[in-house]
């Protein structure tokens, strides 16, 4: 019972890595609050768990929405102990050929919706003296990948800003961030993945198949909240990759331009 009596909230809670977090962190004692756009998928989710579950269906990208949802969160619970910012949209398309409202689309979700959430839920972490936020980035946050130029792009921002928020913290604000980078996980994300034209892509990748389950992501991306982790990289190999950008960046381009990106 790790997290015995927390209030977690999990965003982008309807299926792949979000739905089995809330198993997950609801056999670990957790109240649960899970969001998403799609409220029957949530109802779903719901009924497999036996803890306190509040379901807020929201729109990561909707502001007003979003300060109704806090509300919502903090006049069930009274509090709010772990925000877990999962919400995400990938992408299959050439940089060259990507639409620049798909470029947009997708940082709205990716980064903008992330970081809004954060900053409204904030000032409640701080009142109630202290709390913690896991942030679900990419091993696509820590370099370039083809055929994810926006996707690439909002993953690393949200590495900026989660790092400045938490160098700006105060120690007396008791805040602690985790920012999670997987690498290829067997879920929906290609088939829900925006193509040059924003339509979705609706195929499962073959690397995507070939991933580690979402469950064993889940039990993995819990660990290291549990043990307030900076950073934590997810996968098999593919991890090395963060390591040649950083030491050896010739043979990290000579390996992605031949990866096969699908
Ligand atoms: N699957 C992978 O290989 C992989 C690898 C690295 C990182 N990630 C990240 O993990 C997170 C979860 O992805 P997943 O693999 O479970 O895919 P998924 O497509 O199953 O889950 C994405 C979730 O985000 C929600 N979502 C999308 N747009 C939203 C919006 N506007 N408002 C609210 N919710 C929204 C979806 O409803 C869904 O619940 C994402 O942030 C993704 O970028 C996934």
């Amino acid at each position: 019972m790790l997290f015995l009596d927390k209030v977690v909230w999990i965003t982008g809670a309807s299926s792949g890595i979000g739905e089995a977090l809330a198993y997950q962190f609801a056999n670990q004692g957790a109240k649960l609050i899970i969001s998403s756009r799609k409220e029957a998928e949530l109802q779903r989710v719901k009924q497999q768990i036996k803890s306190e579950c509040l379901i807020i269906p929201l729109d990561i990208t909707d502001n007003i929405a979003v300060e109704n949802a806090v509300n919502t969160a903090i006049d069930h619970y009274g509090k709010v102990d772990i925000l877990v910012n999962n919400s995400g949209i990938s992408q299959r398309s050439l940089a060259i050929d990507t639409q620049e409202i798909v470029d947009r689309k997708i940082m709205e979700v990716n980064y903008f919706g992330t970081i809004n959430i954060t900053k409204k839920i904030l000032p409640y972490m701080i009142k109630q003296g202290g709390g913690q936020i896991a942030v679900i980035s990419s091993l696509v946050g820590k370099f370039g990948f083809p055929l994810r130029s926006a996707y690439a792009a909002s993953k690393h921002a949200l590495h900026g800003w989660f790092e400045t928020l938490q160098i700006e913290l105060k120690p007396e604000n008791n805040i602690f961030i985790t920012i999670v980078c997987p690498g290829r996980i067997n879920t929906n994300i290609s088939a829900n993945a925006l193509t040059a034209d924003g339509s979705l892509y609706q195929q499962m990748d073959e690397g995507q198949a070939k991933g580690m389950t979402a469950e064993v992501c889940a039990q993995k991306i819990i660990k290291s909240i549990y043990r307030q982790q900076r950073e934590v990289y997810i996968g098999g190999a593919d991890i090395l990759m963060v390591y040649f950008k950083r030491y050896l960046p010739s043979l990290f381009y000579w390996i992605a331009k031949r990866i096969n990106p699908t």
